[in-house]
């Protein structure tokens, strides 16, 4: 509850209304048997003016009671709305300070899950807190001392029912917790294998994996209606017994109070509000209960939702002016390991390149060549060594100096829905259309853009299902382009090209970035065989670097590659 405060804070006025009505719905529910005893004693003593005076004022009562129901339920919606939008809010901005570490130690489905379905928890939770809070110690309270005061020889009856009442709660509610975890559980697994098997579809489809899917899904499905059975017979066991509890003491009441009426008549009116009193005892034992449960499910969100805003980012770039960097690069002694894992990926790098070069790396899959080029934008800080981008340490600039300068295109392209153009302007927030063409004919894009509808403004749909591989590829290369960065990293990102489209981005990237320090990572040598330099990566260690001559002459793992590629090609 510690990290609902300060969205309490903002929500003074509405909780000041939330609270004064839910006050005034609990004195008029309190003060009404009281009333109703008066009327029955007038009606006994045939005392019609009292009848008609306390009769109004019960009527009166009930409206008001009505009325700041009414209001309750406003206020209380509004503060539930306004907290759960604030903490949304702050959640997502604290998620855009991640580095990918980070990221990837919660996982992004996981985020979104905490972002949703944790935030309509604790949303629900402020709801019932508002509507509840107040009422429940009032009626409590209230109830169980207007019942003594009302018929005090029977104080041992209200006693034994709380007591009775106490002990069924205790044992049915934290059962009831222990489901609702469970069923919490099983909801994320089935939401998981939707989603897995919607995004996979093609996969599934292609392996003829539907059965398999069916029947994952069918048996979380299975357990999550057995749990609900479960949970439906706890609550159909749990009201009657509740119920009869609070009958046996009325029962037991009545029998007794009809034993003194002789003595006492006005014992007749008091019964009926004695009973009401008991009623409302047993109500906010029940409501105190159910809401107990909630919260401990809703603990649990707050707990997912603080653990997120308790994450440091693993990486922080200075508060320091922007500058202009230049496109050289320099790796100096450096060794990286992925977060959680115990074996460095990347193991005492070095190297240097020129402002302007055009660079390749290759190597065999899983060798650290993605790894090392994530480390230029300072996506991930290394263990040891130095990375600098022209001259500087990527320790000591401004994020978006560095954003700026490199510029990263990779393999699995993602375009956002909305337009092409806001796709591109995430590569320069200013691009004109001149731009937008500009950047378009670097990267084989333009043909398919300028045969749409709209162009640069036709709709990018979610997932960018309405483009090609290809395509998609080819609209993130324009997005990398776009801003004339001082250093161009292509992460295997023409693989989805033919072989003409791939040399004509190249040649448009040395005809019209020509100060452009350009890095491409690729599979295939026939890619990178003009670069100036090659670096060739082995399991995380630099074991070769020179131009495809050189390389082809004196490098074993080079000439490997590059042999079992032209064999492939001759067949
Ligand atoms: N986020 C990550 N967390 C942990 N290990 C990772 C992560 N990303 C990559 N690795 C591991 O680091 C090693 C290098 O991966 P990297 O993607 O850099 O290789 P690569 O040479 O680019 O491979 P490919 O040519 O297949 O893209 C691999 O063994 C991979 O399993």
């Amino acid at each position: 509850m510690k990290a609902l405060g300060p969205y309490f804070k903002t929500q003074k006025l509405n909780i000041f209304w939330s609270v004064l009505s839910i006050a005034i719905v609990a004195f008029a529910t309190l003060w009404q048997p009281h009333l109703l005893q008066q009327v029955l004693e007038a009606i006994l003593k045939k005392d019609s003016d009292t009848v008609f005076k306390n009769g109004v004022i019960l009527v009166v009562l009930g409206v008001i009671g009505v009325i700041a129901g009414v209001i309750n339920t406003i206020y209380s919606a509004k503060i539930a709305l306004n907290v759960a939008t604030d903490m949304r809010a702050d959640l997502y901005k604290k998620i855009q300070t991640f580095s990918f570490g980070n990221i990837e130690q919660f996982s992004a489905s996981n985020l979104v899950v905490r972002m949703t379905n944790d935030i309509n928890q604790v949303q629900q939770i402020v709801m019932a807190l508002f509507q509840q809070l107040t009422r429940i110690p009032i009626l409590f309270i209230g109830s169980f001392i207007l019942a003594i005061m009302t018929l005090p020889s029977l104080w041992w009856i209200i006693i034994v029912m709380m007591v009775l009442i106490v002990l069924v709660s205790a044992f049915s509610f934290t059962r009831m917790g222990r489901y609702f975890g469970t069923m919490q559980e099983l909801i994320e697994r089935v939401n998981t294998l939707a989603r897995e098997n919607l995004m996979g579809i093609r996969v599934v489809k292609s392996f003829v994996q539907e059965n398999n899917q069916i029947d994952q899904f069918a048996k979380s499905s299975d357990e999550m209606r057995d749990l609900s059975i479960k949970i439906g017979n706890l609550f159909a066991i749990l009201m009657p017994a509740f119920f009869l509890i609070a009958n046996l003491a009325m029962a037991l009441a009545i029998f007794l109070v009809g034993g003194m009426v002789t003595d006492h008549p006005t014992y007749l009116a008091a019964i009926t509000s004695f009973i009401s009193y008991l009623m409302q005892i047993l109500f906010s034992i029940v409501i105190g209960g159910f809401m107990m449960t909630f919260a401990s499910r809703a603990f649990v969100s707050l707990g997912r939702i603080d653990e997120v805003f308790n994450t440091k980012p693993q990486l922080t770039f200075p508060d320091v002016p922007e500058t202009t960097l230049g496109g050289s690069i320099h790796f100096d002694h450096v060794s990286f390991t992925y977060p959680g894992e115990t074996d460095p990926t990347l193991k005492d790098i070095s190297f240097d390149v020129k402002a302007g070069e055009m660079i390749g790396i290759v190597g065999a899959t899983g060798s650290g060549k993605s790894t090392l080029a994530q480390l230029i934008p300072r996506l991930f800080d290394p263990d040891s060594g130095e990375v600098e981008v022209g001259g500087v340490d990527v320790k000591t600039v401004n994020e978006n100096s560095l954003r700026k300068a490199v510029s990263f295109v990779l393999q699995r392209a993602t375009i956002f829905s909305g337009t092409i153009a806001a796709n591109l302007r995430q590569g320069k927030a200013n691009a004109s259309l001149a731009d937008m063409q500009w950047a378009a004919e670097i990267a084989q894009s333009a043909e398919f853009i300028n045969r749409l509808d709209k162009q640069f403004d036709a709709e990018v749909e979610e997932r960018s299902a309405n483009f090609s591989g290809g395509q998609k590829q080819r609209l993130a290369i324009t997005r990398g382009v776009i801003g004339k960065p001082a250093i161009l990293i292509m992460d295997d990102s023409t693989s989805a090209l033919d072989a003409r489209s791939e040399k004509l981005v190249q040649q448009a990237l040395e005809k019209e970035l020509t100060g452009t320090t350009t890095v491409i990572i690729a599979e295939k040598i026939s890619s990178i065989i003009k670069a100036d330099r090659i670096l060739v990566l082995d399991d995380g260690q630099l074991i070769g670097q020179g131009t495809h001559k050189e390389l082809v002459q004196n490098n074993p793992t080079y000439q490997e590659i590059y042999h079992t590629q032209k064999a492939l090609e001759e067949v």
